[in-house]
């Protein structure tokens, strides 16, 4: 077996299902759900509700405080599943440097799906103009270690969490007992 994953990112553009595909997953499995978007400074929420998209800079305070949350949840003997779009290999590389052993999962979908998606949830912060930047952004981890690409235009968030877990126990997770 290759190296063991100790911690799992859930990654993709806006709408792909990070949060409903982490959080079946976690009720499968007893692994620890850290929600991503929940670290996002003001600002950042600010700037992406009124359209404009974020930049590397944006991103980079938020990515620190997400390693952090990573290291935290590691030294407490977690599980951490963290939801996070992590669009370019070097936000997945900065990731990488909190926890050895990171893996990723990619929910890859066409940009018309997600656009449904995210046009048809009400109440959340991210406006469906901003998915062609998302899309622009998007650099494919397909290819990098530890990384299970996944079809999220067509399986359900059930399937996702059921070949997550199938991939996560190939690669050494052992749930608490
Ligand atoms: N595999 C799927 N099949 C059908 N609907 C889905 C699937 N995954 C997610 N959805 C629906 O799509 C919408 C977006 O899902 P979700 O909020 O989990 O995505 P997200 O990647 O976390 O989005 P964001 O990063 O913008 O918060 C929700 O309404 C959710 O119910
Ligand atoms: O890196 C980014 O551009 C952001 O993280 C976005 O992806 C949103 O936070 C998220 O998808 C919520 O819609």
């Amino acid at each position: 077996m290759s190296q063991p994953v100790t911690a799992l990112v859930i990654m993709g553009v806006s709408g792909c299902g990070k949060s409903s595909v982490s959080e079946a997953l976690c009720r499968l499995n007893g692994a620890t759900a850290i929600e991503g978007d929940s670290f996002h400074p003001a600002a950042n929420i600010e700037k992406m509700s009124a359209g404009h998209p974020l930049n590397d800079d944006d991103r980079a305070g938020w990515l620190d405080i997400l390693c952090d949350e990573l290291r935290r949840s590691l030294k407490a003997g977690e599980h951490p599943v963290l939801t996070c779009s992590a669009l370019k290999k070097k936000y997945r590389d900065h990731l990488r440097e909190a926890a050895p052993g990171l893996g990723f999962v990619f929910l890859e979908l066409t940009r018309a799906v997600a656009a449904d998606r995210v046009s048809h949830r009400p109440g959340h912060f991210m406006p469906a103009s901003l998915i062609d930047s998302q899309f622009a952004t998007l650099e494919s981890p397909k290819g990098e270690p530890l990384t299970l690409a996944l079809n999220a235009s067509e399986d359900s968030v059930e399937e996702l969490a059921e070949q997550t877990n199938a991939w996560w126990l190939q690669h050494g997770f052992e749930p608490s007992k």
